[in-house]
C-alpha cells in the first residue's frame, strides 16, 4: 500500500504530523528521499509534489494520496474517491481583478484574459457560465499578471486575503473551496488497508478539541454526575476496590471543560483529572 504525501511546501509538515498522530510513523523519511517506510510494513510513503499526487494515485504509482481538493479538481483524473476531509490547507480559489479597474463581475471578462495556475478549473468555471476567456497559464506570482498587462484578472488561491490586498486585487467571484483530503483510487477505495488508514486519520480529527475526564464520585451522586456529563454515549463507570466511591471517565468538549468541572465539583466529584486524547475511534 502506497500513500502519496506532499514532498515540500505548506502541506508537507501537517500531512506527516497527521500520519504520525494516527500511528503511521514514517521511520526512514530522510530529506530528499522519494520513498519512506512506515511502522506498518504494508504501508509505504511516496513523496510527490502536491499537484502531481492526484495523477500518481490515478495511475497506480500510489494507492491513496493526501493533497488539496483544488489539485484533484485541476488534474484530469476522475477516478479518485474523496475519502476524508483532513481539515487543513483550507483555502479558496477566487476570481480577482484590479481594485481600481473596470472588471467588477464575471461577465465583464467576456473576451478577456485570465491568468492562473489552475487552467482546467478556470476553463470549466467560465464554460459553465458561457463566458469566453483566454487563459494564460502561469506557474507562480499570478497576482502580478494583471499589473503587467498579461491578464485582466486571475484565478488564484486565497486564505487570509493578504496577498490579494497587497497586490491591490479585489475578489469578483468564488471558484472553489478547498481543503486537504485523503483521496483513493476507485478500485482500492474499499480495501481493508485503505479503510484502516482512513479510520486512523479520522480518529485523530475526532480527538481534536476533546478532553478525557477522570474522577471519583460517591455512588449515591452518580445520577447527578451523569446529568452533568452528557458526552458521547454516557460516561464509563468503574468500581474502585475497597471504596464506596466509583471512578467515572468521560469525553468532554475542550470548550466545556471549565464549566463541566465546576458543575462536577458541585455534585460531589473529587480527584478530577483532565487529559488530552490522541485518537478517538468511534
Ligand atoms: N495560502 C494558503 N492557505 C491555505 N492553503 C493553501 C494556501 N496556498 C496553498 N494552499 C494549499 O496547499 C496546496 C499546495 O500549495 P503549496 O504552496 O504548498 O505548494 P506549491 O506552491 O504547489 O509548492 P511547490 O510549487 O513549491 O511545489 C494548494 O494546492 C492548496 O491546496
Ligand atoms: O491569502 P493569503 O493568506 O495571502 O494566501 C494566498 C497566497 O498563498 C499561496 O502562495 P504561497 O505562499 O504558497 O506561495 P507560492 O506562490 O510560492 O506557492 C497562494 O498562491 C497565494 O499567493
Ligand atoms: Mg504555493
Amino acid at each position: 500500500m502506497r500513500i502519496a504525501v506532499p514532498n515540500k511546501g505548506r502541506l508537507h509538515d501537517p500531512a506527516i504530523d497527521l500520519l504520525d498522530r494516527a500511528g503511521l510513523h514514517v521511520v526512514d523519511g530522510a530529506d530528499r528521499k522519494l520513498y519512506a517506510q512506515t511502522v506498518d510494513p504494508d504501508v509505504t510513503v511516496l513523496y510527490a509534489r502536491a499537484a502531481d499526487i492526484p495523477e500518481y494515485v490515478a495511475d497506480g504509482a500510489a494507492d491513496v494520496g493526501i493533497t488539496g481538493l483544488d489539485q484533484a479538481q485541476e488534474s484530469d483524473t476522475d477516478e479518485l474517491v474523496d475519502l476524508l476531509d483532513l481539515e487543513f490547507g483550507s483555502c479558496r480559489l477566487v476570481l480577482a481583478a484590479p481594485e481600481d479597474g473596470d472588471i467588477e463581475a464575471v461577465e465583464d471578462l467576456d473576451g478577456g484574459t485570465v491568468a492562473t495556475e489552475f487552467p482546467n478549473v478556470t476553463r470549466d468555471f467560465f464554460a459553465e457560465r458561457g463566458i469566453e476567456v483566454d487563459i494564460a497559464e502561469v506557474s507562480g506570482a499570478t497576482e502580478l499578471t494583471p499589473h503587467v498587462d498579461i491578464a485582466d484578472a486571475i484565478v488564484d488561491i486565497t486564505s487570509t486575503g493578504t496577498t490579494l490586498r497587497m497586490n491591490r486585487l479585489a475578489e469578483i467571484a468564488d471558484v472553489l473551496e478547498s481543503s486537504v483530503r485523503l483521496f483513493a483510487r476507485e478500485d482500492v477505495a474499499d480495501d481493508e488497508k485503505v479503510q484502516q488508514i482512513r479510520m486512523a486519520l479520522e480518529s485523530v480529527l475526532s480527538a481534536e478539541g476533546k478532553r478525557y475526564l477522570m474522577m471519583n464520585v460517591p455512588e449515591d451522586r452518580l445520577d447527578d454526575v451523569k446529568d452533568v456529563l452528557p458526552g458521547m454515549g454516557g460516561p464509563t463507570v468503574m468500581d474502585i476496590a475497597g471504596k464506596a466511591d466509583v471512578a467515572v471517565h468521560a469525553v468532554v468538549d475542550e470548550r466545556a471543560v471549565f464549566e463541566t468541572i465546576n458543575a462536577l465539583k458541585e455534585v460531589g466529584a473529587s480527584d478530577v483529572l483532565v487529559t488530552e486524547i490522541e485518537r478517538l475511534v468511534e
